[in-house]
């Protein structure tokens, strides 16, 4: 039986959106990587093509409105995602003709509210700063852990700070924005380094001002995606415990910006930024498993 599925993004890094009330959906690997493989026109091989798989299951506590799921394009289940999570809190609200909603998921719940036209604010709840809750190897201190790329006498980066926000951010600062080959080239050396037993997230942060951070992420599972939402909480994170910004920043890709504030009052970290929606399509049959 085929399945309805919703094509979204925040900021171009972009979900295949799954409801799994009327159709359970228990993936294997094989299948998120069927449908998250771009389409080759010219061969007409391929899915439908996206950065993550998101499908929003019943709720399974009280107060929440759903429980939800993401995997990467590699076909590994993930515990966040900033940009995804928007995109569910909107679909939520809109469904539910709701202003605000919670929903959980495996690092935990979230709620969101409606910040405008297409806008969502969520609570993407504390970070996670021990080196055992990145998770690290070994201890370490996560403001700067001892890590560098490149030649000893002149690494390319190094020095970098690590956060959790559900899922584990190594931000790298860099004295300008950096290309996407240089976050290639770098971004893989790291993203299975074994300092990083989860893998890792790969963040190249440039502060511009106390108040704007200018981010290229190096997505664990999912390579180079236009933005990354929990990427940008953890360089925002990650540049206050370094005294680099403000509580609030505006973090900035190419494709856009997410507004991320490190609340002082509680410590959770507060994303504002916009949603899209793109299509609606069917599953064919093998991938709407
Ligand atoms: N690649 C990430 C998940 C997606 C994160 C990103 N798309 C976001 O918006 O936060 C990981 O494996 O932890």
């Amino acid at each position: 039986m085929s399945r309805t599925f919703l094509k979204m993004n925040g900021l171009g890094n972009d979900f295949v959106v799954i409801e799994t009330l009327t159709q359970p959906f228990n993936p294997t690997a094989e299948d998120i990587r069927a449908i998250a493989k771009r389409p080759n026109s010219e061969k007409g091989e391929g899915g439908i093509g996206c950065d993550q798989v998101i499908a929003i299951d019943p709720p399974r506590a009280e107060g929440a409105s759903a429980y939800v799921r993401f995997w990467n394009s590699d076909g590994e289940e993930t515990g966040a995602c900033g940009n995804g999570t928007r995109c569910v809190a909107w679909l939520l609200m809109q469904s539910g003709k709701k202003d605000a909603v919670a929903f959980d998921t495996v690092a935990g719940r979230l709620s969101g509210v409606m910040a405008g036209d297409k806008l969502v604010t969520v609570d993407m709840g504390q970070p996670g700063l021990a080196w055992d809750q990145i998770p690290l190897a070994e201890e370490m201190d996560t403001v700067g852990i001892e890590l560098q790329v490149g030649p000893i006498d002149a690494p390319l980066v190094h020095t970098p700070g690590c956060v959790s926000m559900g899922n584990p951010h190594v931000v790298f600062f860099v004295e300008a924005p950096v290309d996407d080959a240089f976050a290639t080239g770098t971004g893989s050396l790291v993203e299975h380094h074994p300092l990083f037993p989860e893998g890792v997230n790969v963040g190249f942060a440039h502060v511009a001002a106390r108040d704007h951070i200018q981010l290229k992420v190096w997505e664990r599972g999912a390579g180079l995606t236009a933005a990354c939402g929990t990427g940008a909480c953890a360089a925002q994170v990650a540049a206050v415990r370094r005294g680099l910004t403000d509580r609030v920043a505006k973090v900035e890709f190419e494709s856009g910006a997410l507004t991320i504030e490190w609340r002082e009052a509680d410590g959770h970290v507060i994303m504002t930024g916009p949603v899209t929606m793109e299509f609606v399509g069917k599953l064919p049959e093998r991938a709407a498993a």
